[in-house]
């Protein structure tokens, strides 16, 4: 379970502060599919950021799993971050001088796998997203749709049990994002994992089992 007790998270720059969070309280349970909606500044990717262990709150908890992460230290964190979660960015951020099953297997590597246990690994989590064909492909070789499938085989590739993902469909055309929302949707329901998925986009919230609306820093929950 994800579970936050008054989260603030205040940016100070040069004297002036901005409170991004303003005190947020959420309970997201394991194997959940939600979306986090909200304008422009409301604050989702800070409180992704937080969430994530990317970024640190200026106050309260983030208790997953019974840990509460603003506690860890930062190779605590660091380590805590590659068991248990995965992460799909807007712009796949993948690495270009590796080919998508190079860029896939990488976190097993960093986990410790052996090259031939990852590289099958890694195989196969891209025949499930329909990239059998891509494996040698290097990122600019790749489609907006397909490079988001290698970069969820990569976040998938380490079984976390969280995936975090920041407007997954927001560089892709209409009709491969809702592609890419149903994907997503099938692997949520078949791995049991939790998807957290950041969005100003109403039509990717239709996919998932909850709503969360922030507005200013705040949170209104929908369900
Ligand atoms: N590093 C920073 N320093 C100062 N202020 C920041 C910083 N990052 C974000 N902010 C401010 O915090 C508020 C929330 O920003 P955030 O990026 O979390 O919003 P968002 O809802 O994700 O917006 P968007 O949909 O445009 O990405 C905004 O007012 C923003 O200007």
């Amino acid at each position: 379970m994800i579970k936050t007790i008054n989260l603030k998270k205040i940016y100070k720059n040069e004297g002036i502060e901005v409170p991004a969070l303003k005190g947020i309280n959420l309970e997201i349970k394991d194997g959940e599919m939600v979306s986090i909606l909200g304008p422009s500044g409301s604050g989702k990717s800070t409180l992704l950021n937080c969430l994530s262990g990317i970024d640190k709150p200026t106050e309260g908890k983030i208790i997953i799993n019974n840990v509460d992460i603003t506690t860890l230290k930062d190779d605590e964190l660091t380590t805590f971050r590659a068991k248990n979660m995965g992460f799909i960015f807007q712009f796949f951020n993948l690495i270009p001088v590796l080919n998508a099953v190079e860029n896939v297997e990488l976190p097993l590597l960093i986990l410790g796998y052996n090259e031939k246990k990852a590289r099958k690994i890694a195989e196969n989590i891209l025949i499930e997203v329909g990239l059998k064909d891509r494996m040698k492909n290097f990122p600019n070789m790749l489609s907006g749709g397909e490079a988001q499938r290698v970069a969820i085989a990569r976040a998938l590739v380490t079984k976390p049990k969280i995936v975090w993902a920041d407007e997954p469909t927001g560089a892709l055309d209409t009709k491969t994002g809702m592609n890419i929302m149903n994907l997503i949707k099938e692997l949520n329901e078949k791995n049991n994992q939790t998807f957290v998925i950041v969005t100003h986009d109403p039509r990717i919230t239709e996919y998932t089992q909850r709503i969360l609306k922030m507005d200013s820093g705040l949170l209104f929950e929908q369900n």
